[in-house]
């Protein structure tokens, strides 16, 4: 390990700057956090890496949070280095399930201090239509996720769309919905999407378009549509520098951005 004590004291409350390493810096959305963080005042952008750069550019310039957007098959061996040495983490990438979740919650039970939040989507109304949506399900019979992404893309579902399936699913089940009615028995595989604890998500990838996502619920006599649309992936950036900010308050793992927000 390169350092025995986190760097979780935010310096610019001793009048210097945080020092910002971002990984995947000159991917789609690495060269729009770049660009935000070179553009702000309390920041300082130390070290960019891409692949095939050394990660070891992170320690060399003394980078105190990381931001990770780069490939769900290389986001935990960044993390497992970002952890041991000390750094804070805020990651955008995608492809986080529930072991990789329980095996960053034992890489930071050694290594007290240390703040990694993973978040699905940083924009604030994607945040909002993930709110929503959990709220409005439980008052109607059938509700359908269906997410749109430019066809670059690597994983599928989105990060989003699961989460918010997620959502949905522990507010019917808190609420004490039945399931959702379903009399398909015939048909081709895959025509009625992946299921996500008993919630439908679709997937989409369409030349032209950034990220979007539609929540379908319907009840008797009326549907609702709860629809978010990233135009551009500057969307993402203003929560990516609250994150930013604020990691090193929130020791060991944080999930979703909400929680460094005040919904409720
Ligand atoms: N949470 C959120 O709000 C959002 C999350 N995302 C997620 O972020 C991730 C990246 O998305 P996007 O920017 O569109 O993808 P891109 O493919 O445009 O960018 C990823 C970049 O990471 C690079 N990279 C790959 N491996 C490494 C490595 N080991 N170290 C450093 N850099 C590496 C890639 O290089 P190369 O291409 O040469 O492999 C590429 O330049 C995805 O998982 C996506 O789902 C996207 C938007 C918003
Ligand atoms: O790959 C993308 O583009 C996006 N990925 C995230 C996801 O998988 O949810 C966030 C947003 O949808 C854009």
């Amino acid at each position: 390990m390169a350092a025995s004590v986190a760097k979780n004291a935010p310096s610019s409350a001793a009048g210097a700057l945080l020092r910002v390493g971002v990984l995947g810096a000159r991917g789609k959305v690495g060269s729009e956090v770049v660009k935000a963080v070179s553009g702000a005042d309390d920041l300082e952008l130390s070290a960019e890496v891409d692949h095939g750069d050394p990660i070891s550019t992170l320690t060399e310039t003394d980078t105190q949070v990381v931001v990770d957007f780069t490939h769900p098959d290389v986001v935990m061996d960044n993390l497992r280095f970002c952890i041991d040495n000390r750094i804070h983490a805020v990651v955008g990438t995608t492809g986080f399930d529930e072991s990789r979740l329980e095996t960053l919650r034992g890489l930071l039970a050694e290594a007290p201090g240390v703040g990694v939040l993973i978040a699905p989507n940083f924009s604030i109304g994607a945040i909002l239509m993930m709110r929503f949506s959990a709220i409005a399900a439980p008052f109607f019979e059938s509700v359908e996720v269906v997410e749109l992404h430019h066809p670059t893309k690597a994983d599928a579902p989105s990060g989003t769309a699961r989460r918010t399936a997620e959502m949905i699913a522990a507010a019917r089940r808190a609420a004490g919905c039945p399931p959702i009615p379903d009399a398909t028995s015939t048909g081709l595989d895959g025509a009625r999407g992946a299921d996500v604890e008993g919630i439908r998500v679709h997937g989409l990838r369409i030349r032209g378009l950034v990220a979007h996502q539609e929540v379908v619920l319907g009840g008797l006599g009326e549907t609702l549509t709860i629809r978010h649309d990233s135009l551009d992936r500057a969307s993402f950036t203003p929560g990516v520098l609250s994150g930013v900010r604020r990691i090193a308050g929130f020791p060991g793992l944080t999930v979703g951005l909400e929680s460094f927000l005040d919904l409720d």
